[in-house]
């Protein structure tokens, strides 16, 4: 007997919780297992591509289940144990059960899938480059709180797995640096003992500047990339790995100079990574970002590290080439946009320009490929893809697209 189905379930091809015995064969780009039973598929969270499980069916779509892990019958022998005890009730980390270097080879692969499905591009993916410090590399953390009841403020940490609103506690996170694990006690602690004043729930910043955390959102923080110097506005947008941004920022540099390209243009530069530590390959670099804060301290990060050829713009992106007065075929473009990747009137106008070189950086592989679909159609073809392990044991990666003017 299956207990009584919520209203909305539909009961086909399964039962509400009707037990299934599945093997996976993949992973999704949301980390979670897939299988299919005579061609119909079933996603299991937490379940690991090569795997036999026992799965609970909780809902039928169109066409394809979602049924809750129940036990593992066959391991994949690439099945490690979670370095977190809160792996599976926390929504942050969906990979922590899987050995790294099967991590990445399912990084790379997951690229190439998309590139082919979404795009119809079949192109070699370059092996997922791997972050030097796997464990403790994140240098920002923003736990969230809700408003506290009867004095008590509940959980402080991040969206239990799977929920959209509800929050588990999260006492230490070991992807964030030790310095931030080390302050976290005292921080909740602190908050704790504020319940009563938070008229609502809110975001809490850790974010580590040297050797110590920043938790003002208004605060400057520092970062150290090679031999530069960078500042910020602790709550504004900087890379959260440092261990990995060497060769990360190298690589970039390296892209982007290959076919002797004299001038750079880094849209999307917040407090300036790319023009800064690209600088050195160009003549003249120009970086335009929307944040006002961002831009401004990208202008004194130059000034600091005593890099003369950066000028930078407080505007949108999609504006910027109206304001370039670089010969395009002697240019190189960087774009790294947030996650919902670039508009269509931001493609329009770099096609226009004409740039030779475009190093297209992403950490969202999906709407990077929707982007490369309008470069391709405007006249650019893909030269190389490398996707990078900003964010080891997530689903997360970050992709660099290297595309020349055919
Ligand atoms: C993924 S971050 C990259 C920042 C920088 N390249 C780095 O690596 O530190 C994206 C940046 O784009 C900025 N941004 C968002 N929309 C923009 C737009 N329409 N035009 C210019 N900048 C934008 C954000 O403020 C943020 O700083």
């Amino acid at each position: 007997m299956f207990p009584r189905p919520p209203k909305k379930f539909v009961p086909k091809p399964f039962e509400y919780h009707q037990e299934i015995e599945i093997t996976i064969d993949s992973l999704t780009n949301l980390g979670s297992g897939v299988g299919r039973i005579d061609g119909w598929v079933v996603f299991v969270p937490f379940s690991l591509p090569g795997e036999l499980v026992k799965a609970r069916v909780f809902r039928n779509d169109k066409n394809c289940s979602h049924a809750d892990l129940v036990e593992i019958l066959t391991p994949s022998p690439d099945r490690i144990q979670p370095g977190c005890p809160l792996f599976g009730e926390c929504g942050g980390c969906q990979y922590q059960h899987l050995s790294y270097d099967k991590q990445l080879a399912w990084k790379t692969r997951q690229v190439g899938e998309l590139m082919k499905h979404m795009a119809a591009v079949t192109f070699p993916v370059n092996d997922c480059l791997s972050s030097d410090q796997h464990w403790n590399y994140r240098s920002k953390i923003t736990p969230h709180f809700e408003k506290a009841k009867d004095g008590d403020l509940g959980p402080i940490g991040f969206l239990a797995f799977g929920r959209r609103s509800q929050l588990i506690d999260v006492p230490q996170c070991p992807i964030a640096m030790d310095t931030i694990n080390r302050e976290l006690p005292a921080i909740r602690e602190g908050l704790r003992k504020r319940a009563g004043s938070f008229k609502r729930g809110a975001t809490v910043l850790l974010r580590a500047t040297e050797d110590r955390v920043e938790t003002d959102f208004k605060a400057t923080a520092t970062e150290h990339v090679g031999d530069l110097k960078f500042q910020f506005l602790a709550g504004d947008f900087f890379q959260n790995n440092p261990f990995i941004l060497p060769a990360f920022t190298g690589y970039v540099a390296k892209q982007a100079c290959a076919g002797g390209a004299k001038y750079l243009v880094d849209a999307y530069c917040g407090s300036g990574l790319f023009s800064l530590t690209l600088a050195r390959h160009f003549q003249q670099v120009a970086g335009v970002e929307v944040s006002e804060t961002s831009c401004e301290w990208a202008r004194k990060n130059a000034a600091a590290n005593h890099i003369t050829n950066a000028t930078f713009l407080t505007a949108s992106a999609e504006a910027i080439f109206d304001s370039i007065s670089f010969p395009a075929d002697e240019t190189a473009v960087v774009i790294d946009p947030p996650r919902k990747g670039c508009t269509p009137e931001f493609i329009d106008q770099l096609v226009k320009f004409s740039p030779a070189r475009l190093v297209y950086v992403s950490c969202d592989p999906a709407t990077q490929v929707r982007d490369l679909k309008l470069l391709n159609d405007g006249g650019y073809r893909l030269e190389d893809v490398q996707p990078f392990d900003l964010f080891p044991h997530t689903r997360h990666l970050e992709c660099v697209m290297t595309l020349v003017k055919a």
